[in-house]
């Protein structure tokens, strides 16, 4: 069955279990095209092994997943990536002695792209595709605020830094569905600020999120709709305001929030 036009991802009865543990149990969720949807949950709630089935890392036990109307449920995660999926990790790992250049410029796209052409091309031709996969790179680069480190190991990078390079990674797919795993995780408030407003800035051209984040200030602020998982299910959907009157939530995870 293919999901709504509206929807960039549909997940219908999505299941993953580990031995007896159901870690993501029966999820019914429609992440609507445009959109910045914020994930959250306590520990152990299934929001990475949610990720991971989206990705295709996990195969699923039941349910299925649309990406952009598109049933992607058995695709290899390379499929997706290609289909037009990208996620970031909750902590990335750069190829650190490689030039911040060089890692963009090994995004999967462009290893698909080598492996697809490489040994078929003349070499002027392998010289123009490398010259334009370069230029993408150091325009995306740019666009991450990253374009004077362009030839600095990645290694040398800091935590909020190295964050943005993995974004410009995943920017090199581009992707009309990206799955954020704790952008602000590791990062300082300044650096926070810059990427989240190059995430909003991809968001209004119309890149859709889905953002697992433990900063319920910055969720609160950012994301609609926001979702709650609880023991792999969602216990939650709905705007920021209504989030917090809600009662469990508040108990739950939102103590300390302030509207
Ligand atoms: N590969 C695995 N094998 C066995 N159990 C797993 C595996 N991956 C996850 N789990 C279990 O599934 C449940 C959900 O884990 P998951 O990592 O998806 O939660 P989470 O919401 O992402 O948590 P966190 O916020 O801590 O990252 C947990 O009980 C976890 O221990």
């Amino acid at each position: 069955m293919r999901g709504s036009v509206a929807e960039a991802l549909g997940i219908v009865g999505l299941t993953r279990r580990f031995g007896a543990l159901r870690a993501v149990d029966g999820v019914d969720l429609s992440v609507e095209r445009g959109t910045m949807t914020g994930l959250i949950g306590p520990n152990g709630a299934g929001k990475s092994t949610l990720f991971n089935l989206l990705t295709g890392t996990l195969r699923p036990d039941a349910g299925t997943v649309t990406l952009m109307g598109q049933d992607v449920t058995r695709m290899r995660p390379e499929a997706r990536f290609a289909a037009g999926l990208g996620r970031t990790f909750q902590i990335p790992r750069p190829f650190a002695r490689m030039s911040v250049l060089d890692n963009v410029m090994t995004a999967p796209t462009a290893q698909l792209g080598e492996r697809l052409w490489g040994p078929f091309l003349r070499p002027r031709a392998v010289a123009a595709q490398e010259a334009r996969l370069r230029a993408r790179a150091m325009e995306v680069l740019d666009f991450v605020t990253l374009a004077p480190l362009a030839q600095h190991p990645a290694g040398k990078l800091s935590g909020g830094q190295t964050k943005l390079l993995e974004l410009a990674r995943v920017l090199m797919g581009e992707p009309s569905v990206i799955l954020l795993d704790e952008p602000a995780a590791g990062v300082n408030p300044a650096l926070t600020e810059l990427l989240i407003g190059k995430i909003e800035e991809l968001n209004r051209g119309g890149t859709t999120f889905v953002i697992i984040e433990h900063d319920m200030d910055l969720v609160m602020r950012h994301c609609a709709p926001i979702v709650a998982l609880a023991e792999g299910r969602v216990v939650f959907q709905g705007s920021a305001a209504e989030a917090q009157s809600n009662q469990v939530l508040i108990d739950a995870y939102l103590g300390g929030v302030h509207a």
